[in-house]
């Protein structure tokens, strides 16, 4: 197999896939587009139907009198973003805005064109619709910083930590029958359960011999250590907010959902109040006026887009371009991002036939992952190490390396090549907290152009050194007695921009990091609470306004952001309706009183597993009970229209309005 042909496989099932969406197959489980008409009015109207609208589109009108309409620039999302293990396709589909960062003078030099793909779902569901689903709530630490830098205790992990619970609905037995199952929630929308894999297992053990624990879970119980991590997944099917948000309330009378149409200026009246928004539907253009607010959840690329295009941005870029100024602001600065750099271990030889991955198993590949902790501190994550475990000769390595990152053919071809015969274990240092920062600038005053993307990877200095440390620490698996056992070794990538250096010497890992360094899929910041908006979320210097999704984050998580987002979402939604910061402690979600401090961590660890396996067997056979129940009465409308048909695979069991939900 090579690279060429690899890559042209992927677009064609990328074709098929377009062309199997034309049948609307998922097209039942999702809200109907809205009827609107030029100059209809409703109470709130939010733009963006992705990882924030969605929950904020259900939240908001859970009150009966108040009208919403969400305005989304895609549509339903299709199959191969309802089977966790078919994400490849989605990327870079006509279900991605497709941008791509600026061409990039300092790092990512083994990508083509020197830039990175910066994957953003133009979609229902928005990017959690293309995620790789990792539920990752971050560290308490990541949210007291919020609360510090904003100083306002409202954003602090004891002010958070219930609107995580409130979104959640654990559905993991081993996690539910387990202590950590009280730091989850178990009544909200998006459902969550693990993949547990003893291919993984064995793994997690050579990690264990490094010294790193290996908890049961680093949600809640834990916050480090090397896990089979928790998926936003419920029987075989993604959580994307879409289906977890929106299918369960999508007959609600006073909920509208508006498709295929994108937002392209926000109408401000004579006083600066926000009062609608100006739309492209079926290329014909129109307004929507919003009574009360008009909310931004467009994500962190076109959210700061579509402010400075309303004339909210630094005045110096805004009279660049000809737009007028409504009031000067940072939108656009502080953007961040989590980039990561592989390391590929070439593993045991193996004749086992290649198995074919099952579409709704958690990703293309077996993985782990390890919120690594920093010497010598539980609480303080360093970097994330996600670990990919590939099957030998497999094509997947190829799509992973040329598709999925984008690096320069000859890179992945070697990768295969040298691998030839055996696993690969793909470990990547994920940094969590650069120092860099990017930004999101406007190409031109035309929505029609992408905006102008500078991620800014590695430009200050620092990330690099500590890169240097994160490779090293990586390098040390091969000293464990699983890499011993199969000789395990790195493969040889001949990078040409590092010949000449040793192998592994520091010279050679920068040398490398600066080639391979890989943006991922996290952005925020570029409309950051504290400078853009308000601590609670209200856009500064005009009224009306309010932005809602990963861009108001002022600083990073430790985890990808779509735990983060949703609860910034489930707490927004309490705001606006409640007029401001609501302590919800007393509430449904019955939190626990949560301290991080290192001790009580320490302490929390050990009770687990102390007390694990008293509980499983027991709670174990009940959850069980209930789930063979709950399967088998589940309902199923494209089972129900297919049955007997050979379309009969396409099972997506309709989500389960539950009691109290709405
Ligand atoms: C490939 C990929 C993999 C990821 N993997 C993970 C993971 O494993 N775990 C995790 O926690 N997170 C993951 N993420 C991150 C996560 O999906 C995002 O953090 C989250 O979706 C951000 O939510 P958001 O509301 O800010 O933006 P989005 O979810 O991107 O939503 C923005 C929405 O606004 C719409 N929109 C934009 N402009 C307009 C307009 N002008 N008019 C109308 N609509 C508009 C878009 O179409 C989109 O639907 C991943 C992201 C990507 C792209």
């Amino acid at each position: 197999m090579d690279v060429e042909a690899s890559l042209a496989s992927t677009v064609k099932v990328q074709e098929a896939f377009r062309t199997l969406a034309l049948l609307q197959l998922t097209y039942t489980l999702f809200p109907k587009s809205a009827e609107v008409s030029d100059g209809d009015c409703f109470d709130y109207v939010i733009v963006g139907g992705g990882g924030a609208g969605c929950v904020l589109a259900n939240r908001l009108s859970e009150q009966p009198g108040v009208s919403v309409l969400l305005v989304e620039a895609g549509g339903d999302p299709p199959i191969e973003s309802q089977w966790p293990a078919l994400q490849t396709y989605t990327l870079r589909s006509y279900l991605d805005w497709n941008y791509t960062t600026t061409p990039d003078p300092v790092s990512q030099r083994c990508h083509k064109q020197h830039s990175g793909n910066l994957v953003a779902g133009r979609v229902l569901g928005g990017s959690t619709a293309l995620s790789s689903l990792y539920y990752v709530r971050g560290n308490p630490r990541d949210y007291d910083t919020w609360a510090d830098l904003l100083d306002d205790r409202n954003w602090s992990w004891d002010a958070v930590y219930p609107y995580f619970k409130k979104g959640e609905d654990l559905k993991d037995c081993e996690v539910l029958s387990s202590s950590c199952a009280k730091y989850y929630g178990t009544s909200g929308y998006l459902g969550l359960t693990r993949d547990p894999n003893p291919k993984s297992r064995r793994y997690l053990n050579a990690f264990k011999e490094l010294n790193y624990s290996t908890p049961l879970d680093i949600n809640g119980c834990s916050f480090s250590g090397y896990v089979q991590q928790m998926f936003m997944i419920a029987d075989g099917v993604q959580q994307n907010t879409a289906y977890a948000y929106l299918s369960p309330v999508k007959d609600r009378a006073n909920l509208h959902v508006l498709k295929h149409a994108t937002v392209y200026e926000i109408l401000f009246d004579s006083s600066d109040r926000a009062i609608g928004v100006k739309l492209t539907k079926d290329n014909k253009n129109m307004s929507v006026r919003a009574r009360k607010e008009v909310i931004l959840s467009a994500g962190t690329f076109n959210s700061p887009q579509l402010l400075m295009l309303s004339g909210i941005g630094p005045k110096e870029h805004l009279q660049e371009l000809g737009i007028r100024v409504r009031s000067d602001l940072p939108v656009g600065f502080n953007y961040q991002n989590h980039v990561s750099v592989f390391v590929p271990f070439k593993m045991d030889y193996s004749r086992a036939p290649l198995v074919p991955t099952d579409p709704r198993r958690s990703s293309l590949f077996t993985s782990f992952i390890g919120s690594v902790p920093a010497n010598g501190s539980a609480d303080r994550i360093e970097y994330e190490n996600v670990n990919y475990i590939v099957q030998h000769d497999s094509q997947d390595l190829l799509q992973f390396c040329a598709f999925y990152h984008g690096y320069e053919n000859r890179i992945c071809q070697t990768l295969f090549d040298e691998s030839r015969g055996r696993d690969v274990l793909l470990s990547c240092a994920v940094m969590l907290y650069p120092e860099s920062r990017g930004r999101v600038m406007l190409r031109s005053a035309d929505i029609a152009d992408p905006p102008l993307i500078d991620a800014g990877i590695l430009r200050d200095e620092r990330d690099l050194e500590r890169y240097v440390g994160y490779i090293e620490n990586t390098l040390r698996l091969l000293n464990t007695t699983l890499l011993r056992s199969v000789k395990a070794e790195v493969v040889d990538l001949k990078l040409q921009m590092c010949e000449g250096l040793e192998l592994w010497s520091k010279p050679y890992i920068r040398c490398y990091v600066r080639c391979m360094v890989a943006t991922l899929h996290h952005y925020l910041g570029t409309c950051a609470m504290g400078s853009v908006v308000d601590s609670e979320l209200r856009v500064h210097g005009v009224r009306g306004l309010r932005v809602v999704d990963a861009s108001v984050m002022p600083s990073n998580v430790g985890g990808p952001t779509t735990a983060a987002v949703v609860m910034l979402a489930e707490k927004a939604a309490d705001i606006i309706k409640y007029g401001h910061h609501k302590n919800i402690n007393n509430n449904q979600c019955e939190p626990e009183q949560y301290t991080h401090h290192e001790k009580d961590i320490e302490h929390k660890n050990f009770q687990f597993q102390e007390t694990q396996k008293e509980h499983e067997n027991v709670q174990y056979q009940e959850i069980q009970k209930e789930v063979t129940h709950a399967s088998s009465s589940s309902q199923n409308p494209l089972e129900k229209t297919k049955k007997g048909s050979n379309m009969q695979i396409l099972k997506i069991p309709m989500k389960n309005t539950k009691k109290g939900r709405t």
